[in-house]
């Protein structure tokens, strides 16, 4: 297995950001305010620009970008060269000199959104999530609508609104009115609540009126993140009806600062549930290479692990999300993210929101503060970390989604 010339100490054995995974971000320090990109390696970012300047790499300028959205734009033959350039860098010690000066303790560095998000989308692939989400909100209906298993329903979000973990979330204020409710009442949202996900980052664009395949997945995506989709329950309830969330979700969606190559997960594709009913061809996966991903996700609420969302189990997977949401003609742009949909397991140790979890507030989780919660309450912190099977039995990291909620404004 590959191995780091880097001092003792700065890549553990265990490390999730070990040298197989060189996720991108993208930082500045106090020194440097300037944003420009890193990769980290072990407990160190390593300014990918400077370092490419001192060996006179093709990629410098790629590289010295204050944003990752010129290397994604790129193309995946890129990607495969960089990925390979920062790899020697930091594998051949004939680079210590250039490499040394232009690492950065983690602690010291401060992460930015690493790519200027163009558009943003959030499907809902997890079957336990949409059918605890329909016996909630549609009781009275079968909790899984008739088209649920024969495409991946999704909406299109707020891009602007996407910030990088670290950053407060305002609760919201809007509209909220119960069934029992004559009228609907405005004020602070008393059901805000998180969406664990992951996301999926658009580098290669396509042509307007030309759908990707299914089989294209790979030329256009570059990396994965973490994503938080956060949820205003009562808004999101009250307007949703019929045309899908509005203002109940686009006050917020953070997403963690490191984009993990799709290089890295090599070890980390696995088989996406049996299919119950046949799929139309542009969705057909039954003859591709397995398209799901085994990551391992956990949610902690003030520093309590309350669950660890399984990804694998995701009914539909990222490779037929991106061909359903080009088959009508749309274009992809460079910076797209879409977002997988909460990722719930069947137990309640295994849900990506609290709406799940406490069923709606109506079995509420007892903290071990002695305290419980239905929903979010001012000053609380969620903590959204994934790993992923690594070669020699290592784990990938995706570092962490992170958000505390800021009391509302007015
Ligand atoms: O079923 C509904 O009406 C709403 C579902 C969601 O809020 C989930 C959503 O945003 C998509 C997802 O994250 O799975
Ligand atoms: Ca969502
Ligand atoms: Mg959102």
């Amino acid at each position: 297995m590959t191995s780091t010339w880097l001092p003792a100490g700065t890549v553990a054995a265990d490390s999730p950001f070990g040298i197989h995974n060189l996720p991108y971000g993208v930082f500045t320090t106090t020194e440097d305010p300037s944003p420009r990109i890193g990769v980290a390696v072990g407990n160190a970012v390593l300014d990918a620009g400077a370092v490419a300047q001192a060996t006179g790499s093709d990629h410098a300028a790629l590289l010295s970008a204050a944003t990752l959205n010129p290397l994604m734009a790129a193309g995946r033959p890129v990607w495969t060269t960089v990925r390979a350039e920062i790899t020697a860098w930091l594998t051949d010690p004939g680079y210590r000199h250039d490499v040394l000066p232009n690492l950065t303790p983690l602690q010291d560095a401060r992460l930015h959104l690493p790519f200027e998000v163009a558009d943003y989308v959030d499907f809902y692939a997890s079957e336990d999530h949409a059918t605890n989400l329909g016996r909630i909100f549609r009781p009275d209906s079968e909790p899984l609508t008739p088209n649920w298993k024969h495409l991946p329903i999704g909406y299109h979000g707020r891009s602007g609104t996407v910030v990088v973990s670290g950053t407060d979330v305002v609760r919201p204020s809007g509209q909220r009115k119960a069934p029992a409710d004559a009228a609907p009442t405005f004020g602070p949202s008393q059901r805000l609540d998180i969406e664990a996900e992951v996301g999926f980052v658009v580098g290669t664009p396509s042509k307007l009126g030309e759908p990707v395949a299914l089989a294209d997945f790979r030329t256009h995506v570059f990396g994965v993140c973490l994503v938080n989709d956060w949820s205003a329950r009562d808004i999101q309830a009250w307007e949703y009806v019929p045309l899908g969330p509005f203002l109940g979700k686009s006050f917020a969606t953070s997403v963690s600062p490191w984009i993990v190559p799709l290089d890295a997960l090599e070890h980390a594709w696995t088989a996406p549930p049996a299919r119950d009913v046949p799929l139309l061809p542009y969705l057909d996966d039954t003859a591709a290479a397995p398209a799901g991903l085994d990551l391992d996700m956990a949610v902690a609420l003030n520093g309590h692990e309350v669950s660890r969302p399984p990804f694998k189990g995701m009914y539909w997977t990222a490779a037929q999300q991106l061909a359903h949401m080009t088959v009508n003609g749309a274009a992809l742009r460079t910076g797209d993210l879409y977002a997988s949909g909460t990722v719930s397991g069947p137990d309640r140790d295994r849900r990506g929101a609290f709406i799940e979890i406490t069923w709606n507030g109506q079995d509420p989780l007892k903290l071990p503060d002695g305290t419980t919660r239905g929903f979010l309450e001012d000053g609380d912190e969620v903590v959204i970390t994934a790993t992923a099977p690594g070669p020699d039995g290592t784990r990938v990291g995706f570092g962490a989604v992170t958000g505390r909620i800021r009391p509302a404004v007015g």
